[in-house]
């Protein structure tokens, strides 16, 4: 039988890392509408605004997904508002012994707050929540001026990616 999924806030409490700072790291709430998270997920990709009935409507389906999908997001103490996010899903297998894998999606930190170590916090982050839930390896797409940023986190480069848009 399957062993029973910890809630979202579950695997991913605790910052760990001591930063005693500004920024605390935790699963995306609710109330995160309110605290620029749309303006954040602009920084990533140029959209209409995210309205608050889209948002609740979305939250609510990854909520259903469980530990399987986490949004963590940094909160600035000092201002109460986002100053990164990031999300990790974990997709499930029938290859590699019904193996999972964590795929890291929508790494973003704002603007203001970049070249501090949050991004990298965050990435790490997400990677240990992956482990914790079993993955055997961690994959992630990004942009080739990326490679280095991403290497820092620990990533090597492996494969093609390859899109097909619709
Ligand atoms: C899977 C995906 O989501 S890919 C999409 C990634 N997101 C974006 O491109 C959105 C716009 N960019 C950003 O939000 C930010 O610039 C991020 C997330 C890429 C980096 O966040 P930051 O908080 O600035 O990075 P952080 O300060 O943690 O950097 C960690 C290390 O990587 C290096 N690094 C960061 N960005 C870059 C870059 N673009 N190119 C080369 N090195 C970089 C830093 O110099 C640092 O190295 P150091 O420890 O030797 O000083």
């Amino acid at each position: 039988m399957e062993e029973a999924l910890p809630t979202v806030a579950e695997a991913a409490v605790g910052d760990g890392d001591g930063d005693g700072e500004v920024y605390r790291i935790r699963p995306l709430e609710i109330a995160d509408i309110s605290k620029g998270f749309s303006d954040l997920l602009s920084q990533l990709s140029p959209s209409a605004p995210l309205t608050e009935g889209a948002f609740r409507a979305r939250f609510g389906e990854l909520a259903a997904l469980g530990a399987d999908h986490l949004v963590l997001v940094a909160e600035d103490a000092s201002t109460g508002l986002l100053a990164a996010a990031g999300a990790v899903l974990v997709e499930r297998k029938f290859i590699r012994s019904c193996g999972r894998v964590g795929h890291v999606e929508d790494v973003v930190v704002d603007a203001a707050a970049r070249g501090r170590g949050l991004g990298e916090r965050v990435v790490r982050r997400l990677v240990e929540h992956a482990r914790a839930r079993g993955c055997y390896k961690v994959i992630l797409n990004c942009t080739p001026e990326l490679r280095a940023f991403y290497a820092k986190c620990g990533f090597v480069e492996k494969n093609v990616q390859m899109g097909l848009y619709f």
